[in-house]
């Protein structure tokens, strides 16, 4: 079971406009993208790293794993080894390293000694947990000194990709929901909920209904997630790298746009890469959905109405109240609730754990709100005015963790009625 629910309470994020998320001029676009890789055991993580690492791409890229595996039969230009790290410089300008300590200090370390890079892309082994690593880094700029790393601005995360292997996916996240049934959800899952990209990858290897099992039990985890479908780890890597998935970007649009929206878009706008989106179409509440999905983790999406100034404080107190104390706030408690006023706890308290959220806040002034959420910490940003024809015309929430029954759609609904 997560224990971050004993972790002290994290500050709230302001909901001040931030200066430093929303147009092209801001130091955002200066800071080095940071994106996590995760995945199931032998899915094709060095697969996709020996790619990335090795295509002429134009871009510099940083590869940061724990040990080299088979990644280690790259041609390397030179190889530094010092204490705590070996670092290969590879013809294409990219550098695989290898520390010891993947946390922010090494990677700092690692930075001042080589340069800036255009990209940072960090591997978690096989059975991590994505969330808390992701949490380290977003919002926290300030964990890397960024003069030492050679950028103005220091590191942004940029999102986080899990590769799903086609051929034992299904029997991975089965078997890890039994394994660790008494303790929560298990590794696989988790890593799934905790994405913004899927890459299902080995479909040369499978028959197309085991395919479309696969990707509609990784839906009812992550329906925001886009899932392609690789052979060899092999996609546009624009499909995974510069997503911004952690700011108001396209990538968040897409992820909030309705399904019969994403339905129209898949019909006009189809993936010349022959990469598989299959984000359309789904019927999230299908009873084909495996039971040990439905018990482990699934997701769910609540349209919300505008919403008045009160109402979006109400809010703002009944995404705090279940993310940070894994519970629901009364709907009483809403219009009156602030942080420090919250001690009445409900018998749900504990049975609730977000792991990932996302949402659109449409207020009856005309304004717009995006809320951004990783474990417990999260933020509501406002929208800029040039982007508000972007976003879909409804707000709607999606949460992705374990204990997301109806009770919560209707807490929530009455918390802001
Ligand atoms: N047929 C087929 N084989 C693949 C594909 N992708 C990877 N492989 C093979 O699957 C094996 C595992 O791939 P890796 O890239 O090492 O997987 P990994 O996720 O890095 O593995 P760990 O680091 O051990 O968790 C290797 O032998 C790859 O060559 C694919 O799409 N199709």
């Amino acid at each position: 079971m997560d224990s971050e629910a004993d972790d002290d309470i994290p500050e709230l994020i302001s909901a001040e406009p931030d200066e430093q998320s929303s147009s092209d001029k801001n130091p955002i676009a200066k800071r080095v993208p940071l994106t996590i890789i995760c995945g199931f055991l032998g899915a094709g993580k060095s697969t996709l790293l020996r790619r990335i690492l090795t295509e002429r791409h134009g871009y510099r890229i940083a590869v940061i794993m724990n040990e080299f595996g088979d990644t280690a039969d790259i041609e390397a230009k030179s190889i530094t080894v010092d204490g705590e790290s070996t670092t290969l410089e590879l013809a294409n300008g990219c550098l695989c390293c290898s520390i010891k300590d993947s946390g922010a200090a090494a990677i700092e370390s690692l930075m001042r000694k080589q340069g800036a890079f255009d990209h940072i892309l960090l591997e978690a082994t096989g059975l991590a947990d994505p969330g808390p690593i992701a949490g380290m880094f977003w919002h926290n700029e300030e964990y890397i000194d960024a003069r030492s790393i050679g950028s103005e601005n220091g590191i942004v995360l940029d999102g986080v990709v899990c590769v799903v292997d086609a051929v034992f996916g299904l029997k991975q996240m089965e078997e890890d929901h039994a394994d660790k049934e008494d303790e929560g959800p298990g590794e696989s899952l988790r890593q799934i909920a905790g994405s913004d990209v899927i890459i299902l990858n080995k479909v040369d290897l499978v028959q197309s209904s085991i395919l479309s099992a696969t990707e509609l039990a990784i839906k009812h985890v992550n329906p925001v997630a886009p899932v392609y479908r690789t052979v060899r780890a092999e996609l546009n890597l624009g499909h995974i790298l510069g997503i911004q998935a952690y700011s108001i970007g396209q990538r968040h649009l897409s992820a909030l746009k309705d399904q019969h929206e994403l339905q129209h878009d898949h019909d006009h706008d189809h993936d010349h890469d022959h990469d598989h989106d299959h984000e359309q179409g789904y019927n999230l509440s299908s009873s084909v959905v495996p039971h040990y999905v439905t018990r482990g983790i699934s997701s769910l999406q609540v349209s919300l109405p505008p919403l008045s100034a009160t109402q979006f404080a109400a809010f703002d107190a009944w995404i705090r109240t279940i993310l940070w104390e894994n519970r629901l706030l009364d709907s009483v408690d809403a219009l009156t609730s602030t942080p420090d006023s919250q001690s009445k706890k409900s018998p749900l308290q504990g049975n609730i754990n977000v792991l990932r959220c996302k949402g659109l806040l449409i207020l009856t002034s005309g304004e717009q709100h995006v809320l951004q959420g990783v474990r417990n910490m999260y933020e509501i940003i406002p929208v800029d005015e040039s982007m508000k024809s972007e976003f879909p015309h409804a707000g709607k929430v999606v949460l992705i963790g374990k204990g997301l029954g109806e009770d919560v759609r209707h807490s929530l609904l009455s918390a802001v009625g």
